[in-house]
């Protein structure tokens, strides 16, 4: 899995504004308080939180699959529905929901068809490569293992050139070693061309490893306990993880999914 640093640079991510933003689903259950949120165009922004505070759910609605019950959300002044259809927005959840009948590659290329690009299938290769999956591109998604089925969906969601990339749990099935080298990888692509990503992470290590910005969210229903900037160089250093800069982070993000004052 080699880096690639001839990446195209982009036109740049989108704004992300959530006012008021709010959802409660029948029954009663309320998954997000109101919520005024700004995303910044081309940074990399973390959202972590206990398990069922409504990260997901924040995501659903940024990534206009859901209507919320109360407030808006816009991308770029826009509906988020609207942005999707416009080929703008590329999505990576936990559960990869690749085409079955299709194979490795044409299920990447496929995103590039949705969003309406031109096909480029020497970028498709260079992404199945990068996410360490050269040689298996006629397998049909059946006959990959789940961390394998995640990685072909986070090739399928670069492979689109989004300008704003929800990534929901992407690593949640990847083995350890393969996690830190798509942690290292993968920023640099997005970034280089400019791209507002938005990732829900369980690991507090890699949110603050790839992000620029962590938000941790409260029990449900999410409110934002801390917003912390990480001020960290780019790309990451090898060993910034040991580092006392990383460290201190980590604790402050640490002590507020706690419950602790940041
Ligand atoms: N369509 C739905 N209808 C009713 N309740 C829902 C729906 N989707 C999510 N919920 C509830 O909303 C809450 C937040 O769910 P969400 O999936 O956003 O949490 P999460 O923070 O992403 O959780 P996890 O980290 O475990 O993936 C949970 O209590 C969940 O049961």
């Amino acid at each position: 899995m080699a880096a690639d640093g001839a990446w195209p640079s982009g036109p740049g991510g989108v704004t992300i504004r959530c006012e008021g933003l709010a959802q409660r689903f029948a029954g009663g259950v309320t998954a997000l308080a109101p919520l005024d949120l700004t995303i910044a165009p081309g940074l990399t922004t973390a959202l972590i939180g206990p398990s069922g505070c409504g990260k997901s759910t924040l995501l659903r609605l940024i990534a206009g699959l859901d209507a919320p019950s109360g407030g808006r959300v816009t991308a770029d002044g826009r509906p988020p529905a609207q942005i999707c259809r416009d080929g703008e927005v590329a999505l990576a959840f936990q559960d990869p929901s690749l085409l079955p009948w299709l194979d490795l590659r044409r299920n990447v290329a496929l995103s590039r068809r949705l969003a309406r690009k031109a096909a480029d299938p020497a970028l498709v290769e260079r992404l199945i490569g990068l996410v360490g999956l050269a040689g298996f591109e006629t397998s049909r998604p059946a006959s990959l293992s789940g961390g394998m089925r995640q990685r072909a969906a986070i090739a399928r969601a670069l492979a689109a050139e989004p300008r704003l990339l929800l990534l929901d749990e992407p690593f949640g099935a990847v083995d350890e070693l393969t996690r830190r080298q798509l942690a290292r990888e993968l920023p640099p692509l997005w970034q280089a061309r400019g791209a507002t990503v938005l990732l829900v992470t369980h690991s507090v290590e890699e949110a603050v490893l790839l992000a620029d910005r962590v938000l941790v969210l409260s029990p449900r229903p999410a409110r934002i306990v801390d917003d912390i900037g990480v001020p960290l160089p780019r790309p990451r250093p090898a060993g910034i993880t040991d580092s006392p800069a990383f460290r201190q982070l980590t604790r402050r993000a640490l002590t507020a999914l706690e419950g602790g004052a940041p």
